[in-house]
């Protein structure tokens, strides 16, 4: 995966950081025939090492399947996603299951923590199947909740559950952390805490970042804001000056 831990050697301040994700004609189709319903249309679409990307469109236009391919969760119907150079839209279950433990760290709306292990636990139980985890402690706090560590999730709120589940997919060292609606089930206070904690990841991790939202005022923080609509790319933005969590209001 030299591709995708490389800087851009030699390139100097302007270069383009290399691309992480490499998508081409991407098409997504569930289903045939008159049911057949088209989630992805030929999307094309670089993303680059370190970047944040925040990803915006109206329900149903195919954000989430775009980011469960690029986590090797889905697969594409057509077209061509490159890792690196690992070709994920030519990648077998087995390979898939390999690339996402090495690889990908999840975020979703809902937490899905184990009950009845403690944060420390919760976060730990990552690390036996990842190559070169971080310490489950030092996951834990970075997402601020060492005072934390012992509790377990029923004693925690829902934004501190969250970050347990940052921690938790951050704590492998992930080249790629791909967040679906991770402020979605929060109040503005908790979501921005939450949104600080994955600024932050990117930036001192240099972890490549993807969020899907559909509160816009995010779009901030991007490096670029991708648009959906339709199963297709509608617009490709930069932020010249991103934003800070505590800038944005919504
Ligand atoms: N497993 C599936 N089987 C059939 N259709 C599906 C499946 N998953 C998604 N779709 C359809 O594909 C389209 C895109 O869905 P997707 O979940 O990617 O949209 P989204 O932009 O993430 O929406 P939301 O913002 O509501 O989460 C929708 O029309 C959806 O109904």
């Amino acid at each position: 995966m030299s591709q995708v831990s490389a800087s851009a050697a030699g390139g100097g301040a302007q270069a383009p950081p290399l691309p992480v994700f490499r998508i081409r004609r991407l098409c997504k189709t569930y289903g045939a025939g008159e049911l057949a319903v088209h989630a992805l249309r030929d999307v094309d679409l670089e993303i680059g090492h370190g970047e944040f990307i925040v990803l915006l469109g109206a329900s149903g236009s195919g954000k989430s399947t775009l980011l469960n391919i690029l986590g090797g969760l889905d697969t594409a119907s057509a077209g061509q996603v490159l890792f690196g150079d690992q070709d994920l839209s030519a990648a077998g279950e087995a390979d898939l299951t390999e690339y996402r433990r090495r690889h990908v760290g999840f975020v979703f709306q809902f937490y899905n923590l184990i009950p009845s292990l403690t944060v420390l636990e919760n976060v730990a139980l990552v690390t036996d199947i990842a190559s070169a985890p971080m310490q489950a402690g030092e996951a834990v706090a970075m997402v601020g909740l060492a005072p934390r560590r012992d509790h377990f999730p029923a004693q925690l709120s829902g934004g501190e559950q969250q970050r347990v589940a940052i921690a938790r997919a951050i704590v492998k060292r992930p080249a790629v952390l791909l967040c679906d609606e991770p402020t979605g089930a929060l109040d503005y206070a908790t979501g921005k805490l939450v949104l600080e904690v994955i600024e932050r990841i990117n930036r001192e991790l240099g972890t490549t970042t993807v969020v899907i939202t559909h509160n816009a005022a995010i779009a901030g923080m991007a490096d670029r804001v991708v648009r959906l609509g339709d199963g297709r790319i509608q617009s490709v933005e930069g932020n010249l000056h991103k934003l800070g969590p505590a800038q944005l209001a919504w």
